[in-house]
């Protein structure tokens, strides 16, 4: 630092000065702000050890930057500053310490202790009562009128309550958005695919540069009151900070209820555990909290550097939003085979910890955000939090950056990936085969509606997959006590009871073997359907998506769910390794069907409106007697039963020479059949 030269000075300003307009004018900042403090603390460290070098128009001497032009300018009746940082419990001491010496004072001091909410500083003018004017703080010296929009905030007053109040009151506080408003209002911006804001600071001030004031009204903005610019002599600042507060509180403004008078670097430190505590469940963002000093007599000694007062300070809460690169998007696997994209960060600090890995939820809020591989990304971690990837920052995207794509085959067991429908959830669809699946595909076997294999514990079977000896339910099947006894909290006795269980298991019902593969969206019942309709594994497995919705309980997506689950040739090994170790069923029975039914094995289509049954007890009536009901007419079709206002189908079936029953003549020979 010592052999720095005053042409590095010069840059560093300059860098800085570039930095602030992107930030206070375009509200488009163009590095995070720990990056920037870094900087900032780079040129106050240079000043300090070079005070001959400071200009008036370094950074240092001045607060923000001018603002837009679209809004009038208003020249501040009492500049607007901004305030000193204190990054750690040391810079608080030093603070504290230096009020004593200034102030000569042998005795503690007290403080009014505040959080300091993340938004944009207001100055609010009152006339006789009357609200008539409120700017923004702008570049300390000129602000902007915005009126119009801090007029829609409901908290605060157009004319002030009680009395008392002087002719010109000027109050400032801080404008900010809550989290739940923030929230909304971004997820509205994102269902209509538009960018959402960056954060709650980045949209309250969005939405006080808005030009129309219905906007800033629907969008809710907060405010609380910390300090006071112009005051007509016409009143007296009672003698203490809290004093001043309470007072404007009497008159009906909005004041931070969880501000707290403390005493000295002790009463401080209290204030902050207490804080950065509550922050998470805090109903809007703050970055810190602002200490004054709250004798009002002792302001006048202490007075004000180029930029900030020196009886205040803000105490800096770790970042909870930071930037860094995007080095990779990895998938990962979930057990129920869900593929998650996850962020590789270049490691950073943020909310207090260092971050590497952060969540990107799916694939549609990558392509919504656009995030690409390469980026400078946003990323944020707000309590205990998962980190997140909040989005790109596109000022800084490098040019050779890439798209996200979902891979076609799971990274783990290079099974088909299918995406689900209506949903932004994309499947590994090797169920049975792939190892990140494997603890559930397992347990899901051996439950007792499954394959019903008692004594094979969660435990025991966490363990078996661990070592590597089961990898799929086929491995069970080539278990010997031996093996197992020497697991953990297994006997040899225990042993035999489990290989017992899995040999029993082998004698089964085709219902809980197809129940027991654990095809997504078929549960016992659908198995059972499945079992019953087409009787054998063959049967089911060979059908068509088509074919599968002619069965009770079968949908399109379970339909294509059980053609992609059959399609996977690791899936195929494994039934083929359970068929060989002598897993075997019945052939299921039809339980109701009468040999002599006349409609026994014969393919049946209803059609046209029926009148005394409906559409699906009369399927279930055909099915129990033995019938195949299906959806189209053809030249398999043995009866075609038509209802009021047949169409198409019973065409077909007369030009085909079909039998064709009425409703009635049906239900007829039914009961015929039965009697
Ligand atoms: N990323 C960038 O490029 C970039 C550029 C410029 C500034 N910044 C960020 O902005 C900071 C500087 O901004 P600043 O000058 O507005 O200062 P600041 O936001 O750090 O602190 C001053 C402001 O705090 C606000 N505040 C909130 N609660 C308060 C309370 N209870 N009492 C008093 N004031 C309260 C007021 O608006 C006041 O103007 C930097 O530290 C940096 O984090 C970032
Ligand atoms: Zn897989």
């Amino acid at each position: 630092m010592s052999d720095i030269t005053q042409a590095q000075l010069e840059k560093l300003k300059q860098r800085i000065s570039e930095l602030n307009y992107a930030y206070y004018v375009l509200d488009n900042p163009l590095v995070s702000d720990a990056q920037y403090d870094d900087l900032y603390k780079q040129l106050l460290d240079i000043e300090e050890l070079h005070p001959e070098w400071i200009t008036s128009d370094s950074p240092s001497q001045r607060v923000g930057d001018k603002p837009l032009t679209h809004f009038e300018s208003v020249t501040h009746a009492v500049p607007m500053f901004s305030l000193d940082n204190a990054f750690n419990q040391d810079d608080l001491i030093d603070f504290q310490r230096r009020v004593k010496d200034r102030l000569n004072s042998q005795v503690e001091i007290e403080f009014s202790a505040e959080p300091k909410m993340d938004g944009l500083a207001i100055n609010i003018r009152y006339e006789n009562g009357v609200l008539v004017q409120a700017t923004t703080r702008g570049d300390g010296l000129v602000g902007e009128d915005v009126t119009h929009n801090i007029r829609t905030i409901q908290s605060v007053p157009l004319h002030l309550m009680g009395a008392g109040w002087p002719q010109v009151l000027e109050v400032r506080g801080e404008v900010f958005m809550s989290k739940k408003v923030f929230n909304a209002l971004n997820a509205e911006y994102i269902s209509r695919d538009e960018k959402p804001f960056a954060n709650p600071r980045n949209a309250a001030a969005g939405t006080l540069r808005q030009l129309d004031p219905k906007i800033a009204a629907q969008r809710k903005l907060s405010l609380y009151l910390y300090g006071w610019g112009e005051i007509g002599s016409d009143w007296q600042l009672p003698s203490t900070y809290d004093a001043a507060i309470s007072t404007f509180k009497s008159w009906g403004l909005p004041t931070n209820p969880d501000a707290q008078v403390v005493m000295g670097a002790q009463g401080m430190s209290d204030y902050y555990d207490f804080l950065i505590q509550k922050r998470v469940e805090m109903p809007y963002e703050i970055d810190g909290i602002v200490y004054k000093v709250n004798a009002l007599s002792t302001h006048q000694t202490l007075g004000f550097t180029a930029k900030a007062p020196r009886w205040a300070i803000a105490r800096k809460f770790p970042a909870e939003e930071v930037w860094t690169k995007l080095l990779d998007i990895e998938i990962q696997v979930g057990r129920t085979g869900a593929l998650t994209p996850v962020a590789r960060l270049e490691p950073v600090a943020v909310g207090g910890v260092i971050v590497s890995n952060a969540t990107l939820h799916n694939k549609d809020e990558i392509d919504r955000k656009d995030v690409r591989i390469g980026d400078i990304v946003i990323v944020r971690r707000a309590g205990d939090v998962i980190p997140e990837v909040v989005g790109p920052v596109l000022a800084q995207r490098p040019q050779n950056v890439t798209k996200f794509t979902m891979p076609h085959t799971c990274p783990e067991c290079d099974s088909e990936v299918i995406k689900e429908h209506d949903k932004a959830v994309y499947r590994c669809t090797g169920g049975l085969f792939c190892p990140a699946q494997r603890k559930r595909a397992l347990q899901h076997f051996v439950s007792r509606k499954a394959m019903d294999i008692v004594g094979l514990g969660d435990k025991l079977i966490e363990q078996l997959g661990a070592l590597g000896i089961v990898k799929h339910p086929d491995d069970l099947y080539r278990l010997d006590v031996e093996t197992l006894a020497s697991m953990d909290r297994m006997a040899e006795k225990s042993a035999q009871k489990v290989i017992n269980a899995i040999n029993t298991s082998k004698t089964t019902t085709l219902a809980r073997f197809v129940f027991s593969l654990g095809i997504p969206e078929v549960g016992e019942v659908t198995a059972k359907n499945l079992a019953n309709y087409y009787l054998s594994l063959e049967g089911i497995q060979q059908a068509t998506k088509e074919q599968l919705l002619d069965v009770d309980d079968v949908g399109e997506i379970v339909a294509e769910h059980i053609v992609t689950f059959f399609q996977q040739a690791h899936n195929q090994e494994v039934i083929q390794g359970l068929i060989n170790a002598g897993i075997h069923w019945p052939v299921p029975e039809q339980s109701t069907v009468t040999e002599d039914s006349m409609f026994a094995n014969k393919v049946v289509v209803l059609t046209g409106s029926l009148q005394q049954l409906s559409r699906t007890d009369a399927k279930q009536k055909l099915e129990a007697l033995g019938a195949k009901v299906t959806g189209s007419v053809s030249a398999k079709t043995d009866f075609v039963i038509a209802g009021e206002k047949a169409g198409s189908k019973l065409t077909k079936a007369e030009q085909l020479g079909i039998s064709v029953l009425t409703e009635a003549e049906w239900i007829e020979m039914m009961g015929e059949t039965n009697g």
